[in-house]
């Protein structure tokens, strides 16, 4: 099969990303990193860096691509696919619904005031969290390494670990999502019991990653589940297609409206300062700048993207 290469694609484009990033950086100064989970706050406010990769494997970067940050919300996108090939659409949709909610991604607003009292969607903490009750596992350790080994894969990198001291931070400092989840088991949508469907679901955010790893999870979902590189289908194409819809209507939590009509890709971002995007079909992008602005995505990524977008008319729409 023969592919479009990044550079012809995006002509001059190593150039312009190291023009953008210098430009982007800029911004950080008006964000903040995460605190809320104490460790993130350790992130480096001022860091800027993007990947992109083709379906060669070709890459093309700017910035401070060596920071190692953790996955946070952008697993989600990841859990959701795994909870989907373990249980099918009816399983999954009968515990979290479709439906952007307009809240902030921790708010647990509508989890009383709209019936059935399921989350509205599997990107906002609740719908996360209820996914991360539907991974399958003989034990409560062979799921979490069911989940490990999955992100590996996507990720085609066998290295990635769990991080312990963001795990152990965040396990200590989650009142809130603690309280979505026990609301959650009172409404029979947790099978198992909060403490273990927890545990999952902050390893999989602590996963550390680069915006290499970005990509290349991207380059997966660009191309509908088949990793171009390897030629191995990893997920069926229907649930990348559900978690592709998902990243446009939540993926930036209640900024998707304005990312949709600014960038018009399908993406992710996580409170470390990640986004992963992906230009449909052709290349996968992975972004970091742990400043946020007060939705609580990168400032700079995305400006960064926006930038990116209209210079080569990216938008999907
Ligand atoms: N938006 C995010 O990245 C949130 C993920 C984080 N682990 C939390 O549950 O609060």
């Amino acid at each position: 099969m023969s592919y479009i290469k990044l550079h012809d694609r995006l002509p001059n484009i190593e150039h312009n990303l190291q023009m953008w990033v210098e430009q982007c950086k800029q911004q950080c100064h008006g964000g903040k990193v995460a605190s809320y989970i104490p460790e993130l706050a350790k992130g480096n406010k001022q860091a800027l860096g993007i990947v992109m990769m083709d379906a060669y494997g070709e890459q093309c970067s700017a910035g401070d691509i060596q920071t190692v940050f953790t996955l946070q919300s952008i697993s989600k996108v990841f859990s959701l696919l795994l909870a989907l090939m373990d249980n099918g659409e009816e399983i999954v949709f009968h515990k979290v619904g479709m439906e952007p909610t307009g809240d902030s991604f921790n708010s647990m607003l509508k989890l009383e005031l709209v019936q059935p009292g399921i989350p509205f969607n599997p990107l906002i903490n609740a719908g996360a969290i209820a996914v991360s009750s539907l991974i399958q596992g003989s034990s409560q350790k062979h799921k979490l390494e069911r989940v490990l080994q999955f992100f590996r894969k996507c990720a085609h990198n066998d290295s990635l670990q769990f991080n312990e001291q963001v795990y152990q931070s965040e396990l200590h400092s989650a009142d809130l999502n603690r309280s979505m989840a026990y609301f959650l088991k009172d409404n029979g949508v947790l099978e198992h019991s909060v403490d273990d469907v927890l545990d999952i679901y902050f390893r999989h955010c602590s996963i550390d990653v680069s915006v290499k790893d970005l990509a290349r999870m991207g380059l997966l979902l660009a191309y509908n589940g088949t990793d171009p590189i390897t030629g191995e289908q990893l997920i069926p194409k229907r649930y990348v297609q559900i978690a592709k819809s998902f990243m446009v209507t939540c993926g930036m939590y209640n900024a998707s409206g304005q990312f949709a009509i600014q960038v018009g890709l399908p993406a992710k971002s996580g409170v470390s300062g990640g986004i992963l995007t992906l230009i449909p079909g052709a290349i996968g992008i992975g972004v970091v700048g742990p400043a946020l602005n007060s939705k609580g995505n990168s400032i700079a990524g995305v400006e960064l993207l926006e930038k990116l977008s209209n210079a080569y008319d990216l938008s999907m729409f």
